[in-house]
């Protein structure tokens, strides 16, 4: 669904990443890991087609990116809704609706059904006509979803989208996304900070840390060999409980403070 070929993402002289080789197969759950600015939301605009590539290939959907594709779902980083924005929750779903193929315009019946089939996939069905400003950060997230698969989507595109939800609504979303992938053998490219979340439904993870990368299984690359050697300072990983803790000079978002305390984020 994705294949990357020596890419390389420049802004001016400073150079995100390069020589980044991958490919995504349909259905498979990709987590991209690192720390802030290391170019994890770079690399969806890229694929999103907002932004070009400095060097190597890219295709998504076996095509260089376009704006508008809609075999891409795109759920963006979250912005806080004022209460009185006026859109009800089916208002944004809607406006996911590529409105070539659902009839948009003449206000179908389809496009209401779709609408309702959309709400019913995230479970909104019961806010469908709130609106959005008043719900909680987990119900809007669910909307955001279920405006990204409108189009049906062969690939998921996610930045951060457990961000500031509490675990049990981190939970949900995770798992609304995974059955997703699940039935429709949808590619998900994931972004975030935190991987216990969705470490059972990753596949593979890729951890961007100033300019380089690794690539591999969890178990390949969530080990303190690997880490150590990405960030060029000592890192523990340890596996306790089901979940991943990093210790070591990083804080929680992966930087790296020379003397600084032991954690697990
Ligand atoms: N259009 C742009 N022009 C110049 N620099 C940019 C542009 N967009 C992003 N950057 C810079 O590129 C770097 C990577 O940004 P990006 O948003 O991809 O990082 P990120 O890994 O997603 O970070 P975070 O975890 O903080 O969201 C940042 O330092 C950012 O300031």
């Amino acid at each position: 669904m994705i294949s990357l070929k020596e890419a390389a993402l420049s802004y001016g002289e400073r150079v995100l990443w390069r020589d980044l080789t991958l490919d995504v197969e349909p259905g498979e759950f990709l987590v991209v890991l690192g720390p802030n600015g290391s170019g994890k939301t770079s690399l969806l605009r890229a694929l999103l087609g907002e932004v070009p590539l400095s060097a190597g290939t890219m295709t998504i959907g076996g095509r260089p990116p376009r704006r508008g594709s809609p075999l891409i779902g795109y759920v963006p980083q979250q912005k806080a809704m004022s209460p009185a924005m006026p859109l009800r929750s089916r208002d944004l779903v809607r406006l996911g609706i590529d409105g070539h193929r659902w009839g948009m315009g003449r206000a179908g019946r389809a496009v209401r059904a779709r609408v309702d089939e959309l709400l019913a996939e995230v479970g909104a069905e019961s806010y469908a006509d709130v609106p959005i400003g008043t719900l909680s950060g987990g119900e809007q997230q669910r909307l955001r979803i279920a405006q990204a698969l409108a189009t049906d989507p062969r690939i998921l595109l996610c930045d951060e989208p457990l961000l500031s939800l509490d675990p049990h609504h981190q939970q949900a979303v995770a798992e609304l996304i995974d059955r997703r992938r699940r039935r429709h053998d949808t590619a998900v490219v994931f972004v975030t900070h935190e991987i216990n979340p969705v470490l059972p439904m990753v596949d593979r993870v890729l951890y961007f840390v100033d300019g380089r990368f690794r690539a591999g299984t969890v178990r390949e690359v969530m080990t303190s060999h690997t880490l150590s050697d990405l960030y060029g300072t000592p890192v523990e990983v340890i596996r306790a409980g089901g979940r991943i803790l990093m210790a070591g000079a990083l804080d929680a978002a992966g930087h790296h403070h020379p003397g600084g305390e032991e954690h697990g984020p």
